[in-house]
């Protein structure tokens, strides 16, 4: 079977123009893409993490074929994403950040249904999955009041549930929750939860590490146009060497005593704390254990890369 989503040595130049005077201009060359690499399975929520301008979405628009790699190929369930853009198109679903192509004065279910139908859908076949995917996405109130009326969370909703108009089983979203209220945010994630309890593959693009931690099965950081380290949340925390810390407070004369611990190992080190302390005869009242979060995985990996 094929993997779902494969990058393969991605390179990506721009030429860009810079002002340098009132007329005057010089050129400039942005290496966007300097050879990324990675696999997104099938049924597995990836995410692709790095800091502002690292090639997240320079990656995501060769994937879904808006962008031609200068090197490297890319494959979307064994299929070239250049040479067969075409076939490709139909298995993928892209939200973008911002948003564009919807028409205003159209109401969200009309938009659907047109997208619907650009995919070669009969109107029936378009109208009956508009109303489902309306429903999906916690639409199903404002299905006939035009777009232009939608709220930022309301459109990034209706966003997601274009591309998912046509069933595909890949999905890229690009900051699919920004701007979103954080009951909006946890409904997209629970979202990307049923998708890939369907099997789906999804790319996941995020600044906001706790969500992509929440969501994602495993997340590569890029920086500068390279991949940095790649592999699940944990491993990740892993490889780095983040410590976890245990807190154990026990009873001690009347008074509260915290014993603090910092260990990459946290089920050995909790053991011998609780051996140590049970051995002085002290009573424990509380056990914490704080994990390192991806947040500072990625503050390392990336203030090493650039500090
Ligand atoms: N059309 C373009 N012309 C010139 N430079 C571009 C173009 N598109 C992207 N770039 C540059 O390529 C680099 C990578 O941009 P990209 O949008 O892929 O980053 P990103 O990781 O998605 O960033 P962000 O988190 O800010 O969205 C940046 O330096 C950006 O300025």
């Amino acid at each position: 079977m094929n993997d779902a989503i494969v990058a393969s040595n991605l390179r990506k130049r721009f030429i860009s123009y810079e002002r340098i005077g009132f007329i005057r201009r010089r050129k400039i060359v942005v290496e966007a893409l300097r050879g990324v690499s990675f696999r997104v399975r099938w049924g597995e929520v990836y995410g692709l993490l790095g800091p502002n301008g690292a090639g997240k979405t320079t990656t995501v628009k060769i994937l879904a074929t808006l962008l031609i790699p200068d090197d490297g190929y890319a494959m979307i369930d064994g299929h070239d994403v250049v040479k067969e853009a075409g076939i490709v198109r139909g298995i993928i679903g892209l939200v973008l950040y911002p948003d564009k192509g919807f028409y205003s004065r159209l109401s969200g279910y009309e938009n659907l249904v047109y997208f619907g139908r650009l995919y070669g859908l009969s109107k029936s076949v378009a109208e009956a999955r508009a109303r489902e995917l309306m429903n999906l996405v916690g639409l199903e109130n404002a299905m006939n009041r035009p777009y232009e009326e939608y709220s930022l969370g309301m459109r990034a909703r209706l966003a997601i549930a274009r591309a998912l108009i046509h069933d595909p089983p890949v999905l890229f979203l690009d900051e699919p929750t920004i701007g979103l209220d954080p009951i909006s945010a946890r409904e997209v994630r629970e979202l990307v939860r049923r998708l890939r309890k369907e099997g789906k593959a999804v790319l996941f693009t995020s600044h906001n590490l706790w969500e992509v931690e929440e969501v994602c099965d495993r997340v590569g950081i890029i920086n500068n146009g390279r991949m940095i380290i790649e592999g699940s949340p944990r491993d990740i925390k892993d490889m780095l060497g983040l410590k976890y810390v245990i807190e154990v407070e026990v009873q001690l004369n009347g008074r509260v005593e915290t014993i603090r611990e910092e260990t990459t190992n946290p089920a050995d080190a909790l053991r011998r704390v609780i051996n140590d302390v049970e051995a002085r005869g002290l009573r424990i009242s509380r056990i914490r254990i704080n994990e390192p979060s991806l947040e500072e995985a990625f503050i390392r990996v990336i203030g090493d890369e650039n500090g």
